[in-house]
């Protein structure tokens, strides 16, 4: 194959038949699956007398409602007790493997498939749950689905969909210091607006990509959706193949590996391939980013000032009010010195090792102010294990953080984590939706995992650039 995207490879390697009201059937090769979105597909399955289709390539996990405090059965909140026994049951009598909390393997779905090695260039990926854009990030096709089409998705492994078009996003020159993954993707989708990419999927490419290790690709697909676009990828490389030998599936496997790899390169997309839009960044301008709204897309270098409503896009001039009164901002301010309340270092955006491990670097040796709460919630019993042995962990807690379970916690307020009143909250989350953290007030301020750090230390959102970093060794 040849002059095409990557995601036409895919789409066309995937597709089993065009329907008759024009949306192609494509076969879903992993079928990621939570607590909260599947009980009423599973629901419907059993209505009509259905069974899962392909146990084998389902995948389950907990993490929206599960505590990641005490997680004693039964869990103290009843609603999250019964979501969780219906996943179980659901789980049981399919024959779907399942990485509950008891099994070492559980966490954030996009946090755990990457891990395990299920998630593959060239798969086509979904799961209910819009940030399985995440998935991406290794070169697969992976999308966000609602309830009726994870049904589908459980009743026949394939799924209907309408082709998009794709917008290569060129990312060249350097980061600058404590600029990271997360400070591109804000920056992205502050460009492009968050309906920017609404019928594109999002192709991430050029040498500030290519630079990054798999996790701040991760973080920059998984926030492809936060921009409008369903699904964001990065075209697979050494550094994606050097993850995947890695993991439990290819070391147990290891001639699939060989096998795979072939096809893994076709699918790259080719130098002359067009595309329905590109555009350019370049990294060596970006300043660390924050926001300033209610709205991922509104965001601004750490000492630019707030912007103006009026001197936004028509459209935008509303919500950009609105937005500063809630967070209580004023135009020509910076967000350099908003007081926080609450840091929150965690989500399937940055809750990977080495998220943490930046964050500790600035932690080390210093004390979380007195007037914020500040907690780490690993995204996967993985990451939290591992961060304890090489000590970040100990870390953290000497500094005054509080070290969590693996879950999605306070990103959503699903379980017990959540703001109070209207408590601000600089977080390394994806979302700043107004209710988003819990509480109706609350005011959450997106930020990369080093300036969530660097504000639970000075109390306000700060340039992590003026805290010297520790060294961990
Ligand atoms: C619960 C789920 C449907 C939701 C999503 O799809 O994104 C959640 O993960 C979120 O981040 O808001």
């Amino acid at each position: 194959m040849s002059n095409g995207t990557l995601y036409d490879k895919v789409w066309d390697r995937h597709k089993v038949t065009t329907l008759p009201n024009g949306q192609d059937q494509l076969f879903v090769g992993l079928h990621l699956i939570h607590e909260v979105t599947s009980p009423q597909a599973f629901g419907m399955l059993k209505e009509r007398g259905l069974e899962v289709a392909r146990p084998d390539l389902t995948h389950a996990t907990v993490d929206h409602i599960v505590p990641t405090a005490n997680q004693d059965r039964p869990y103290a909140d009843d609603a999250a007790e019964r979501m969780m026994a219906e996943l179980e049951e659901n789980v049981r009598d399919a024959g779907i493997e399942f990485s509950d909390p008891t099994t070492g393997n559980q966490g954030i779905v996009h946090v755990i498939g990457p891990e395990q090695g299920i998630t593959q260039p060239g798969k086509t990926i979904v799961c209910g749950d819009s940030h399985t854009s995440t998935h991406g990030a290794f070169g697969a096709l992976a999308f966000g689905i609602g309830t009726s089409q994870i049904r589908d998705v459980l009743a026949t492994q394939t799924i209907a969909m309408e082709k998009q078009k794709v917008r290569k996003i060129e990312v060249n020159g350097e980061l600058g210091e404590g600029v990271e993954a997360k400070d591109i993707i804000l920056e992205i989708i502050r460009r492009l607006g968050t309906e920017g990419g609404v019928g594109y999927v999002y192709e991430y490419a050029g040498e500030a990509i290519e630079n990054l290790g798999m996790e701040g690709r991760m973080s920059i697909c998984n926030m492809s959706i936060e921009g409008g676009a369903r699904a964001g990828y990065v075209n697979p490389d050494e550094t994606t193949y050097e993850w995947l030998e890695a993991t439990d599936y290819f070391q147990e496997n290891p001639e699939k590996f060989e096998e795979l790899k072939p096809y893994w390169e076709s699918i790259r997309s080719d130098e002359d391939a067009e595309y329905d839009d590109v555009v350019e960044i370049d990294a060596s301008e970006l300043d660390p980013v924050v926001t300033w709204g209610t709205t991922p897309g509104q965001g601004i270098g750490i000492d630019d000032p707030i912007p103006e409503p009026e001197s936004l896009a028509d459209d935008k001039v509303d919500t950009a009010r609105r937005a500063q009164k809630h967070m209580r901002v004023e135009p020509g301010e910076t967000m350099n010195g908003y007081e926080i309340d609450v840091a929150f270092l965690g989500s399937c955006t940055n809750a990977r090792l080495p998220d943490l491990r930046r964050a500790a670097r600035i932690v080390k040796g210093r004390e979380v102010d007195d007037d914020v709460r500040a907690f780490v919630v690993p995204g996967s019993q993985r990451v939290q294990q591992a961060a304890k042995e090489e000590g970040l962990k100990d870390v953290f807690e000497a500094a005054g953080f509080e070290w969590r379970n693996a879950g999605c916690s306070m990103c959503l307020g699903m379980n017990e984590d959540q703001l109070e009143g209207d408590e601000a909250c600089a977080s390394s989350s994806n979302r700043n939706f107004v209710g988003r953290q819990g509480s109706k007030d609350g005011r959450t301020v997106l930020m990369n995992p080093r300036m969530v750090a660097a504000a639970a230390i000075t109390g306000e959102v700060s340039d992590v650039r003026d805290l010297k970093e520790v060294n961990l060794a």
